[in-house]
């Protein structure tokens, strides 16, 4: 039987589901009926999966409605507020512009007194390149740290083409559980100290499995973490010179070490240096494999639904289709694709 767009005044035959609920059925980019467009707008699943509310000694915060699967599309929302990624003093004249309501919104976040400047803290980055936005979801949720003892299960993205702060779901939730990001997003924003930079930056003593270990424990990690951002600056400038073999090899220990540490989502970007090295020898199959796994990672932490999403599976059937290929005019050489290990590090994470 041939399932019918659900626009009212529509007679094509549905192509496709709603990408958010999976229900509804429409008929493609070309409906672009009012009651299609209502459907987009107010489906929200962060109506049903979340709840937000007070918890002890972190003011507000976000929990499960219900057990969330891994990678779920937790919350889809549009921000409340933008602020510009201008100047200093724009953004603070844009704050001043704001109405009485968002002021008084942007007041119920934790700060000093009726200082609207002390909560820019709490705008998330969104449209464009610095701007920043505050959600009323997404920006309630309370911050834990990557650690080999514990991490976030949840991480938020901007989607630049619904304009929406998205939320996913990096681990599987209970039902009752909080629902927890890292405001040190990845290992490259690490400072040496979580605790005294939340502390300074946010204003919270972070008692996180990770903070409240041994300073032994804790400069263990930050020397293992320090060590792989070095490994990652120079990593593309050791393409032309070293042993691709190599290289491979140690990009694997490096993604070991980091997933150790908590930081799980690093696999991303070292999956795509891993395929940029196939690529520049031309080994098609190798190629592949590691944007499969840099597809899987990149899916679970902002999702399949961007157009730059859709555009890098193209290149696990098509590697040659990258800028890169054959850019080191080496000829072409087998490489491997991820070891086991890496597999499943990916996975049981
Ligand atoms: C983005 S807001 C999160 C929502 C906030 N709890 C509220 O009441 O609106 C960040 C603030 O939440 C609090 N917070 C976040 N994570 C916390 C944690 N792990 N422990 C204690 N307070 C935390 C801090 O006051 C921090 O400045």
């Amino acid at each position: 039987m041939v399932q019918l767009c659900e626009n009212s005044d529509c007679s094509n035959p549905g192509k496709s589901r709603c990408w958010r609920c999976k229900e509804r059925y429409y008929c493609g980019t070309e409906c672009q009926h009012a009651d299609w467009s209502a459907h987009k707008d107010n489906c929200k699943p962060s109506n049903r999966l979340v709840a937000v509310v007070d918890i002890p000694g972190k003011g507000k915060g976000v929990i499960a409605r219900e057990r969330i699967p891994r990678g779920t599309l937790l919350v889809a929302e549009k921000p409340r507020i933008i602020l510009p990624a201008t100047s200093k003093e724009k953004l603070l004249k844009s704050m001043s512009l704001l109405s009485e309501e968002d002021k008084a919104f942007i007041l119920t976040f934790p700060g000093k007194d009726s200082d609207l400047e002390d909560r820019l803290k709490h705008f998330v980055p969104c449209v464009g390149d610095g701007n920043t936005c505050l959600c009323p979801t997404i920006c309630r949720i309370n911050h834990t740290c990557c650690s080999p003892m514990s991490g976030p299960n949840t991480s938020y993205t901007w989607n630049e083409d619904s304009k929406e702060e998205e939320l996913y779901a990096i681990k599987e939730i209970q039902k009752g559980e909080e629902v927890q990001v890292t405001y040190m997003s990845n290992a490259s924003n690490y400072d040496g100290d979580p605790p005294a930079y939340l502390r300074r930056k946010y204003n919270f003593d972070c008692r996180c499995p990770g903070c409240t270990r041994s300073p032994e424990d804790r400069q263990v990690s930050g020397e293992r973490i320090e060590a792989y951002n070095d490994f990652v600056d120079i990593l593309p400038g050791r393409f032309k010179t070293d042993d691709p073999f190599r290289i491979l090899v140690e990009i694997e220990q490096q993604i070991l070490i980091i997933c150790e540490e908590g930081f799980t989502g690093e696999i991303d970007g070292r999956a795509y240096d891993a395929f940029q090295l196939c690529t520049a020898y031309e080994d098609a199959a190798s190629a592949k494999e590691w944007m499969k796994l840099h597809l899987k990672c990149r899916a679970l932490y902002h999702g399949k639904s961007t157009e730059q999403y859709k555009k890098s599976v193209c290149y696990t059937k098509n590697p040659q289709m990258h800028g890169g290929w054959g850019y080191l005019d080496a000829g072409s050489l087998k490489l491997r694709g991820p070891s086991k290990k890496v597999l499943e590090c990916f996975y049981s994470s």
